[in-house]
């Protein structure tokens, strides 16, 4: 693939199983993207730098996928002016309402765009990165307008069983 658009990251490899469902959406429309567990937590200097050099390094938005305390959308959204799409990773405890309610809410001036907790919200941040990579992109454009036609249809077809 080529340089990555979209940097994928989480604060831990626990994360994953949500986490792999942003990846799946952008390997589905041929989006370059990386991956890498960084935590503002536990490896501070790596998350500092991540941040600092995303920009340089060719991203154009990043998507954070944290449990629990999830302060790491936040913080990497300190450290840069690249669009941050938070996503809430089910916690143990408190099945995601902990890492929802810190990623959602940011002090004013430092936004994250903040998804549905667990793989939805994965898939949807991944979906949003497309569609805002799709605003410079007609070729992605178009694969999200057929995404979109051949979702329509599915649920179309969609059948109940009977009683
Ligand atoms: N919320 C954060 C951050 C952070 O925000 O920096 N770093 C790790 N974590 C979270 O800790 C949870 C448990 O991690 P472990 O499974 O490694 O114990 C994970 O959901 C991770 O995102």
């Amino acid at each position: 693939m080529n340089n990555p658009l979209v940097g994928v990251i989480m604060g831990s490899s626990s994360d994953w199983e949500v986490m792999k469902h942003a990846a799946g959406i952008l390997n589905d429309f041929n989006v370059s993207y990386e991956t890498e567990v960084v935590s503002a937590h536990r490896t501070p200097d790596r998350m500092f730098e991540y941040a600092e050099t995303a920009i340089e390094r060719g991203l154009k938005c990043i998507i954070a996928g944290a449990g629990g305390a999830a302060h790491l959308p936040g913080m990497i959204a300190a450290k840069t002016t690249l669009p941050v799409l938070g996503v809430p990773v089910v916690s143990r405890q408190l099945q995601g309402i902990d890492s929802l309610l810190s990623i959602v809410q940011m002090p004013r001036g430092i936004p994250v765009a903040t998804f549905a907790i667990g793989e939805a919200g994965a898939s949807n941040a991944a979906l949003f990165a497309v569609a805002m990579l799709a605003v410079e992109d007609t070729k992605l454009a178009g694969l999200l307008v057929e995404f979109r036609r051949t979702q329509t249809a599915s649920v179309a077809a969609m059948t109940l069983p009977g009683l």
